[in-house]
């Protein structure tokens, strides 16, 4: 063994020597329960150690069209695995069962930077479940399972992402035919960004603008056939392609699609919740928010998919900083692991507290979800504007926070962690467009800014409000000011969320009395309502932690460790953000100096349980796909195997030499 490889891998062992708590306990608490880790781990030992998923060259080097055929090839191996699977079948089989196989963080990693068939698992499937008929399950259902038909959801148009009411792609019922007759009026009405929509979909769900008795009826989803499927050839009456490179995920084809008066049967709109009955007459759903269904359920996804980004990276930043050492911090002694600069570990720990502070919340909202959906199953749609409100402010809080967690993570590992190997330029292009796709965020904060204010105002007048907004009014706001106990500080962020809704609220009643209409007072304070939203979901997600701790059963050292991730993510919140603390008098500058100190002594307590407490995500090496992150911390030996593998490195002397540097230097002419 070399002497810097063994350096690198006795400073892991150290690491782990110093471990204070039970690893596999937290384990599973991260999976869910002790099943659910065995069940993760029977499922990564059938699909990891497949040779199949290995790729004969890094994918960085291969051209757009390779690398979606390589991605694509792993893909539908995948599919095939699934289906040879009993234990996967079992679960398939079950009520909810292709929803919780496609919640696998691990599937994620078979294919590297976007997956062809992505949409098809992630959406389409899951649309057919949420807004079909059990006719249209039993005729597409089952086929599109085994892969038999490959389904994206369409609804991104050129015009508009945002602004669904203004899509412009139109269903027009003809009675004579029973038929709708799909068409893209203009260029800005062609659809655009749809995942897998480019090469790989042969079906599609198409959300378009319903017209029937020359009535238009806002969007509704259409299951519309793309391509012929023996030839996979385009059907006549459309047009699709792929959109061309992007930020990240450049092998999940991202396509377009163009209409030309194309004619699809009437029982394709799929009609769980509204109908058009054969002679045009249209059906009311009990709302027509239940459209908007399968969104609902993809921003709950991405809850746990950014954190899941996120814990692979803070893995990675982690155990890379116990591996190197730089500079002096003792003048004349040896370099000491980068982690034990404080800096360093404010880097990296607060990181690791929010992958926790994710996770929580995220199973919070996944329960909030199965509830709602349970109930409105039954007919009541009570809880459809609390699940909305929420899933819109976790899905915006928690994408943001992954994103800048991974940059920041991608920082503290130097220069090393610009490498495409280091893993973390994906790991950041994946997640940054979970910020942007799904609803782009400030759209979002602004969905739970009108939320909470409305449900502010019901409260000030008497009413019953959701009950992740009660808070806003009683004794909170005058609540005195509070220990530094975790009800403490909760009690303080209650405090300050109320006052600044409370105020962002009166400002906004204050530019409709001086004249302005609602919509402009409205957009006139819309930075501040953005801010609303904000604390308010910080808030949710700090009261999750600390409720979650507090409800686990869990022995004293692993309760110690995430008491003090807890702490530490609160803590460290609050000085983020103090202004808003001091500001309506929920904490006192003494209180802050407290809070400074106690999150140093956090810092200091969590460094030697950091690699520990990383390991037990139990992340795989093949999963984290980074030369600095793996388990044995050989990082220098990695980072030059790595760099031996460019195409450039396999000459001496590149062909391009002779092209341009030669004339130019004007060697050998
Ligand atoms: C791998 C990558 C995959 C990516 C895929 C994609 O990106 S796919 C593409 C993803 N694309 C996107 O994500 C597009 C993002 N855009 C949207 O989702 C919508 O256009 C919108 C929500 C911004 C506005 O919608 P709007 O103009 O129709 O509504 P409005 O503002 O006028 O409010 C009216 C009322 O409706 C309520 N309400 C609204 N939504 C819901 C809901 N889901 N549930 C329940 N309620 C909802 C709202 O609270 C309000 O209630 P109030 O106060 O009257 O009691
Ligand atoms: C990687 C990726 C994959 C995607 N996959 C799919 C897919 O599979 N299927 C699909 O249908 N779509 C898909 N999309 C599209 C995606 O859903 C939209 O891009 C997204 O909803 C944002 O809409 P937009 O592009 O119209 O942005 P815009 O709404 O045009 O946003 C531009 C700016 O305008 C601001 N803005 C817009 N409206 C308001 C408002 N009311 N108030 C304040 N500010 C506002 C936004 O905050 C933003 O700053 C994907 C996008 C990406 C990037």
């Amino acid at each position: 063994m070399s002497i810097m490889k063994q350096q690198c891998v006795s400073d892991l062992e150290n690491e782990r020597k110093n471990c204070s708590f039970d690893k596999e306990e937290l384990t599973n608490i991260v999976d869910g329960g002790v099943e659910k880790t065995q069940f993760r781990r029977r499922l990564e030992e059938y699909f990891l150690r497949d040779p199949q998923f290995l790729d004969s060259i890094g994918p960085d080097y291969m051209s757009h069209e390779d690398r979606y055929a390589n991605e694509l090839r792993k893909a539908c191996h995948m599919i095939h695995k699934f289906s040879e699977n009993e234990e996967i079948n079992q679960v398939i089989g079950r009520p909810d069962g292709v929803r919780s196989i496609m919640g696998l963080g691990f599937l994620g990693a078979l294919t590297r930077d976007g997956n062809p068939l992505q949409l098809h698992l992630g959406m389409f499937i899951p649309t057919l479940i949420g807004q079909g008929t059990p006719e249209q399950q039993e005729r597409w259902l089952g086929r599109a399972v085994l892969g038999e038909i490959i389904g994206t959801y369409a609804q991104t148009e050129m015009g508009h992402g945002t602004f669904l009411r203004g899509l412009e792609t139109t269903a027009t019922y003809d009675p004579s035919t029973q038929e709708f007759i799909l068409h893209t009026p203009t260029i800005t009405a062609t659809k655009w960004w749809p995942g897998g929509l480019g090469k790989t979909a042969n079906y599609a769900v198409v959300m378009a603008q319903l017209f029937t008795k020359g009535h238009c009826y806002g969007p509704h989803p259409f299951l519309v056939q793309l391509r012929d499927e023996k030839t996979h050839q385009s059907l006549p009456g459309l047009t699709v392609g792929e959109i061309g490179p992007r930020l990240g995920m450049n092998t999940s084809d991202n396509g377009f699609l163009r209409f030309d008066h194309f004619r699809i049967p009437r029982t394709n709109m799929l009609m769980k919740h509204s109908q058009v009955l054969e002679d045009g007459t249209y059906v009311k759903p009990l709302s027509s928010k239940l459209a908007y269904g399968t969104m609902v359920y993809v921003r709950v996804g991405i809850c746990f998919y950014s954190c899941h980004l996120l814990q692979k990276a803070v893995t990675i930043a982690t155990r890379y900083s116990a591996v190197r050492h730089q500079s002096e911090m003792l003048p004349g002694m040896p370099e000491p692991q980068i982690l034990d600069y404080q800096t360093q570990q404010y880097k990296v720990l607060p990181q690791i507290a929010t992958v926790f502070a994710l996770l929580f919340a995220a199973r919070r909202v996944g329960d909030t979800f199965i509830e709602a959906t349970t109930s409105m199953n039954k007919g009541n749609l009570a809880m459809l504007p609390e699940l909305h409100a929420i899933s819109c402010g976790l899905k915006a809080l928690s994408s943001t926070d992954s994103t800048s967690g991974i940059d920041i993570c991608r920082l503290s590992c130097g220069g090393h962690g610009y490498l495409a190997s280091s893993s973390f330029p994906r790991l950041y292009t994946l997640c940054t467009a979970t910020m942007t796709y799904e609803g782009e965020n400030t759209v979002l904060w602004l969905q739970v800014a009108r939320y909470l204010i409305k449900s502010y105002q019901a409260a000030k007048r008497g009413e019953v409000v959701g009950p992740s907004v009660a808070y806003l009014v009683g004794k909170n706001t005058t609540e005195i000011r509070a220990d530094l106990s975790d009800a403490g500080l909760l009690g303080a962020c209650r405090k300050s969320v109320c006052a600044i809704v409370a105020e962002v609220e009166s400002r906004l009643q204050h530019l409709c009395s001086k004249g302005q209409d609602y919509h402009h007072a409205w957009n006139n304070m819309s930075v501040f309502l953005v801010k609303c939203a904000q604390v308010h979901t910080r808030y949710y997600v700090c009261e999750k932690y600390v409720q979650a701790i507090e409800n686990l059963k869990l022995s004293d050292g692993l309760r110690t460790i995430l008491r003090n991730l807890c702490r530490l993510y609160v803590v460290n919140h609050i000085i983020v953000h103090q202004g808003d603390f001091l500001r309506c008098g929920a904490l006192t500058a003494s209180d802050m100096k407290a809070l400074e100190e106690e999150m140093g002594d956090l810092l200091a307590a969590l460094r030697p349980q950091a690699v520990s407490i990383v390991d037990a995500f139990d992340l795989d090496d093949f999963i984290l796909d980074s030369v600095l992150g793996s388990k044995d911390g050989n990082v220098y030996q990695r980072l030059y195997d790595e760099a031996l593998k460019s195409p450039l490195n396999q000459k001496d002397v590149p062909d391009a030499y002779y092209k341009y540097l030669r004339p130019l230097m004007k060697a050998n002419l």
